[in-house]
């Protein structure tokens, strides 16, 4: 489905997990800012009308898409965060370099998705011109911004989710007598 068949806003708010002890860290890129900062707008609003704090909430901005990989690796990497949203705005010119930005912070975040803990969120506009971008950052077709807030709480929750099983199949093998190796006498052979 493409996004002109779906407002970008649109969500069920009882599908939203309880986020109010969720930390998050956006990134956002400067170039296209009159965008970015929509963008922005729009993630910061989802997440208070969420219940997300306020003070849980820490933003840096970069140069441009291309540092969100970096500024994203070192946001998760230095703030206790439980999700990471990274903004920008990609809006093709008269080269291939629209090409190479949109494909490197592409695969730049799909990276740390996959290297780190923490779940990076993929809110970067790859428009063919301005309109597009305006139209996906408030306008007629919604905001991005606000998906990729919803996106980050439910990508927390399961990060959460996931670590308290866990820790309860641990605790259920260590409770249930399987104790760890290192705790068991070594008998040496003489
Ligand atoms: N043209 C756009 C850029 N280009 C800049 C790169 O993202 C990067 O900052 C530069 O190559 C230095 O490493 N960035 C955008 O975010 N949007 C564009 O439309
Ligand atoms: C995405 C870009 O880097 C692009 O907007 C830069 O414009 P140009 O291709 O005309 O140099």
């Amino acid at each position: 489905m493409a996004t002109v068949n779906k407002n970008l806003s649109d969500y069920d708010k009882n599908t939203v997990p309880n986020a109010k002890d969720f930390r998050f860290g956006i990134v956002v890129s400067e170039w296209n800012d009159t965008i970015t900062e929509g963008l922005f707008k729009g993630a910061i609003t989802a997440l208070l009308e969420n219940e997300v704090p306020s003070h849980h909430i820490i933003r840096w901005n970069v140069p441009g898409s291309f540092e969100l990989i970096y500024g994203s690796k070192k946001m998760l990497q230095t703030q206790n965060v439980d999700a990471v949203i990274a903004i920008g705005c990609v809006i093709q010119g008269q080269t291939k370099h629209f090409d190479f930005v949109c494909e490197g912070v592409t695969q730049g975040i799909k990276d740390l998705n996959v290297q780190t803990d923490v779940p990076v969120i993929f809110c970067v506009l790859t428009d063919d011109n301005m309109q597009q971008s305006i139209d996906r950052s408030g306008g007629i077709h919604g905001n991005k911004g606000t998906e990729a807030a919803i996106a980050a709480i439910k990508m927390a929750y399961i990060r959460q989710q996931a670590s308290l099983s866990h820790q309860i199949d641990n605790q259920h093998l260590l409770s249930a007598g399987a104790l760890r190796i290192e705790n068991l006498p070594l008998q040496i052979e003489e």
